[in-house]
């Protein structure tokens, strides 16, 4: 049992039930075997042709003349549906009653179909809404006379002719004249195939007119069975126009799958076929709109009828062309888009695999962009726009070029440093007070000084860089209050010796086409302390050398001057840096050393030595401590007496500063480690040997 669909939505036919077996005696060569064998379709055998032979047996009365194949139809009502509720079943095995004959109907009740009209030999399942003719349609089916014209609806007048214009409801809300009036005069004679709730399945059997009305409600029309008009089917003019349809439809075939369905369901289930039928069968599988499907179905010229198919064909031809080169321009867009993603996947990949993933100059950019956004409000203009000069430089670059690492470079320099970052400062001179206190013995004269600057930095609402110079001899303090003054004010600490330095690029960076050029010291430092804002320790700077190339003690003076270093310009970086936040503390061991210029930009505090009392505190109070947390002593385990560390200052540590007496101390607690050390494997090898 077989069950095939057209697809109705779009073509508004449908062969959408089981053939009844009905045999059909007919010599006449299929036309849509020719179609089947131009188009590679198999041609069934002559044995299957019992199964397939369905179609209305008289729709092909119009050839008689003619063609002179008039089928003998023989009803054996073997094959029923198989519906699901089976109530139809009875009723669709008998499709083609032999009494009355379709001819004989000449009263039937109009169907009005809203999109296109019925051809002979198609199926077509409508929703009748209106009930009267619902129980009309099926007393009809119960008194054997299972047969109605259906009549397409022409549109309202006023209306744009669209399939959807009307819907299927308010089609039978036009009832008795007024529905006469809409139809067109031209319909099918069909039969009614079977009824499920509303939806009735016709077959198209052959064409009427509409004489005259019988009766409103549930309209019903007196009809004239319709006839081709005789034609000679060996006239040259009709075989050519027949060829031509069937040479277009051929070539429609081979581009759309969905006409090769059509004419495979259809050639499964017509038996024999003539001139009018194929110009039906084009007509209806076409796609054209309803008024020109009308046209065919009145025409009863053979020749002008398949002219008219014709057209619909070659129409429905070029819109196949299109469909295709749409469908192909998509496929290849696709495609090219999937393939260009596959291989920029896998270039990805191998990228990363490779390890050159940072190479990808649009990831790069991104990076450099990602890494800028938090500070893009801060950013000076000057320097931002230098960014994005030098982004737009590196899309144009050749990343092999030695130019393109020049620019990534500084590209990565320029993104890196913090501009207007700034950590928060603590203008908390007591808490400053304590954390002094805390690191180091003495040094007031510092402190004191420190304590200043945040009590003016809290007054002024913020903090101006300055320059300190503490002076004195080795080991009095001096680097590590610097440490201290950063953790006190809560700035970053960043120290720097320039004992020896001789390179002025050191301090202002080398110009950026030297081979291995990097930024000055300044840079680096902001670059690792992340603010601007940090303590810069400058070690040393009585040990400055003299460069043969520039001097150092100049360049470092541009760096540590007020009234110059709020626009510092590094050679390798070449945007202004504002380094006026900075607070600068220096050291030296002999002030005289220091170049005059920069001395005399300095405040210098001398730090002294250290008298015995003082060092006493100093060993007591912070170097002991740390000796002891660093040998992992604990304090209850060691005890180091006032006159020991008397003994050790007055006789081994005369110096000014403490190092040696830090050396002194630290070495005690060494020899405490070891003695313990040994007196402990002692007593476990005593214990061993018995003793
Ligand atoms: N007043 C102090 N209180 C506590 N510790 C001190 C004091 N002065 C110096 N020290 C300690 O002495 C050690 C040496 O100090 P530091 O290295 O800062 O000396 P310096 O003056 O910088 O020497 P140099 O001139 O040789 O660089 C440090 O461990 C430091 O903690």
């Amino acid at each position: 049992m077989l069950k095939l669909v057209f697809s109705s939505s779009c073509r508004g036919h449908c062969l959408n039930t089981v053939a009844p077996r009905l045999r059909v005696k007919s010599d006449s060569n299929s036309l849509f075997d020719v179609v089947g064998r131009l188009t590679g379709l198999t041609r069934r055998s002559p044995t299957n042709s019992l199964s397939r032979a369905f179609f209305c047996s008289d729709s092909n009365d119009g050839s008689g003349s003619g063609s002179g194949s008039q089928p003998v139809v023989e009803v054996e009502v073997k094959g029923v549906e198989s519906d699901s509720d089976g109530s139809d079943s009875k009723a669709s095995s008998a499709i083609v009653p032999t009494y009355p004959r379709p001819e004989d109907y000449l009263t039937v009740l109009a169907l009005p179909l809203p999109h296109r009209p019925l051809f002979p030999g198609f199926y077509m399942p409508i929703y009748v809404k209106d009930p009267k003719l619902l129980a009309a349609l099926q007393e009809s089916r119960k008194r054997q006379a299972p047969y109605a014209g259906a009549f397409l609806l022409k549109d309202e007048p006023g209306t744009e002719s669209s399939p959807s214009s009307e819907t299927e409801k308010s089609v039978y809300d036009i009832k008795g004249k007024e529905l006469f009036n809409r139809l067109h005069e031209v319909g099918t004679l069909a039969q009614i195939s079977s009824i499920q709730g509303d939806q009735v399945v016709l077959i198209g059997h052959r064409r009427l007119r509409i004489t005259e009305m019988v009766s409103e409600d549930p309209l019903t029309v007196k009809v004239d069975h319709l006839k081709e008009k005789p034609y000679d089917k060996d006239d040259d003019v009709i075989k050519a126009t027949s060829f031509e349809v069937i040479s277009t439809l051929r070539d429609v075939l081979k581009t759309s799958s969905l006409w090769r369905d059509h004419v495979q369901t259809y050639s499964q289930h017509i038996g024999d076929f003539n001139f009018p039928r194929l110009a039906d069968f084009g007509a209806a599988i076409s796609g054209a709109n309803k008024l020109q499907c009308q046209q065919v179905l009145e025409e009863l010229d053979v020749h002008k009828r398949l002219q008219l198919t014709l057209e619909l064909v070659k129409k429905e031809m070029e819109i196949s062309k299109i469909q295709e080169s749409i469908a192909k321009a998509i496929e290849e867009k696709i495609s090219g888009e999937q393939r260009r993603y596959l291989l920029n996947e896998q270039l990805k990949a191998i990228k990363k695999e490779l390890g050159l993933e940072t190479d990808d100059k649009t990831a790069l950019s991104a990076k450099f962009r990602e890494r800028l956004e938090p500070n893009r409000e801060k950013c000076p203009p000057h320097v931002l726009q230098v960014i994005e000069e030098e982004l737009t430089k590196l899309q144009l670059l050749e990343a092999s070029s030695s130019e393109f690492n020049v620019t990534r470079n500084y590209l990565d320099w320029l993104t890196v440093l913090p501009w207007g970052n700034y950590s928060d400062e603590n203008f908390d001179v007591i808490q400053a007070q304590t954390i002094l206190d805390e690191d180091h013995y003495g040094l007031a004269d510092v402190k004191e000084r420190i304590l200043e600057f945040i009590a003016v930095g809290k007054l002024r609402g913020t903090s101006q860089g300055k320059i300190i110079c503490l002076s004195g001899p080795p080991g009095v303090g001096k680097t590590s209050i610097g440490r201290s003054i950063a953790r006190a004010l809560n700035r970053k600490f960043f120290r720097f010796s320039v004992g020896g330095l001789s390179d002025v690029a050191e301090i202002k960076g080398h110009r950026r086409t030297y081979i291995g050029a990097m930024p000055g010291k300044m840079v680096q430092c902001l670059k690792n302390v992340g603010t601007e804002n940090p303590l810069v320790l400058i070690d040393e700077i009585d040990k400055l050398g003299r460069g043969h190339a520039g001097d150092p003690a100049s360049a470092l003076l541009e760096l540590l001057d007020p009234e110059q270093n709020a626009n510092f310009l590094d050679h390798y970086l070449d945007v202004p840096i504002d380094l006026s936040k900075v607070l600068f503390v220096c050291t030296a061991n002999v002030v005289d050393n220091i170049p005059n210029p920069l001395l005399d930009r300095m405040e210098v505090i001398a730090i002294a030595g250290y008298i015995t009392d003082e060092k006493m505190h100093i060993a007591r109070d912070y170097l002991e401590k740390t000796a002891r947390e660093a040998c992992g002593v604990k304090p209850e385990q060691v005890e180091v007496t006032d006159a020991a560390l008397l003994g050790l200052i007055e006789n081994y540590c005369r110096e000014a500063g403490v190092r040696n007496l830090q050396k002194h101390i630290e070495k005690i607690y060494r020899k405490v480690c070891t003695t313990a050390h040994l007196k402990i494997m002692k007593e476990k090898l005593k214990v061993c040997n018995g003793y």
